[in-house]
């Protein structure tokens, strides 16, 4: 068993942070009452991958979509300083009728690249995934693991400053979990993009994290943050690591007494 990694930044850079996203002291309520978040404070520079954790309701997904913009603040500010966001939901999305290479290439068509510029970044894309060779299939034709991973190459053609993750794995089975949890902080120390990911998975959120957020009950805010020691080089065995457990125990326990 190889011992963790020690403790550095996660991408190691002397060049001044990028601030991709600040939010502060950000409220959203809806207009039947509910408050989904009340007082967040939070910030993401390009190089971070920030995960949020919390009980079922408390704000995460309100969070993140205010990030993206499909949802704004009703108070505080939101404020997001990326050119480029890439969205993953747990649902890949892909259009049905659409081949993989087509359904990479969608967003880049519609952020009006030009036709070889978007058959590169398709292909580029493609390749960091790990889906060469099934550029023509269907979506009915891919697994689970491959479909997310189709979805990671649609946002990735985009070079995101920012990347939104909404429980990306959530619905696949742990082996291919883990496996993309791997691919996934590849892309990450490869790319550099500021991260926000949300997950019910304690153990998934040390492994791929730079910082991990505790959301409280609702309204959500964040109770505690915990700052991940281990550096990007980051192997499965790495979970079974008498530190990673300390700091998978400590961010369980976090979580309990903020849903008390
Ligand atoms: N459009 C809406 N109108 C009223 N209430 C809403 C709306 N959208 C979400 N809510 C409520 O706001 C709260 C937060 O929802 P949100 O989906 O952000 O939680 P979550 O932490 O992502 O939940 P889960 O972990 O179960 O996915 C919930 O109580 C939800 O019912």
């Amino acid at each position: 068993m190889s011992a963790p990694a020690p403790a550095a930044p996660s991408t190691a850079t002397t060049a001044p942070a990028t601030r991709v996203l600040e939010f502060t002291d950000v409220a959203r309520q809806f207009p039947d009452g509910t408050v989904a978040l009340e007082g967040v404070h939070l910030t993401i520079d390009r190089g971070e991958f920030v995960t949020v954790v919390g009980p079922s309701g408390c704000g995460k997904s309100t969070l993140l979509r205010i990030a993206s913009g499909l949802d704004a603040a009703s108070a505080g500010t939101a404020r997001v300083d990326a050119q480029r966001i890439g969205y993953v939901f747990q649902d890949a999305t892909l259009l049905p009728w659409r081949s993989v290479k087509k359904n990479v290439e969608l967003l880049a068509e519609l952020h009006g690249m030009s036709k070889t510029a978007t058959n590169q970044a398709a292909l580029d894309a493609i390749e960091l995934v790990g889906l060469r060779g099934h550029e023509k299939k269907l979506p009915r034709a891919l697994s689970g693991g491959m479909k997310m991973r189709a979805s990671l190459a649609r946002s990735l053609t985009l070079d995101p400053d920012l990347f939104l993750f909404d429980e990306p794995f959530g619905a696949l089975d742990e082996i291919t979990r883990e496996r993309l949890n791997d691919e996934l902080i590849r892309l990450f120390v490869t790319k550099g993009f500021g991260a926000l990911f949300i997950t019910h998975s304690v153990s998934e959120a040390v492994y791929m994290s730079t910082r991990v957020l505790v959301m409280s009950g609702r309204p959500g805010h964040i109770v505690e943050s915990f700052q991940v020691p281990f550096g990007p080089d980051r192997t499965p065995e790495l979970r079974f690591t008498p530190e990673f457990a300390k700091l998978a125990g400590e961010v369980s326990h976090a979580l309990r007494e903020g849903h008390s």
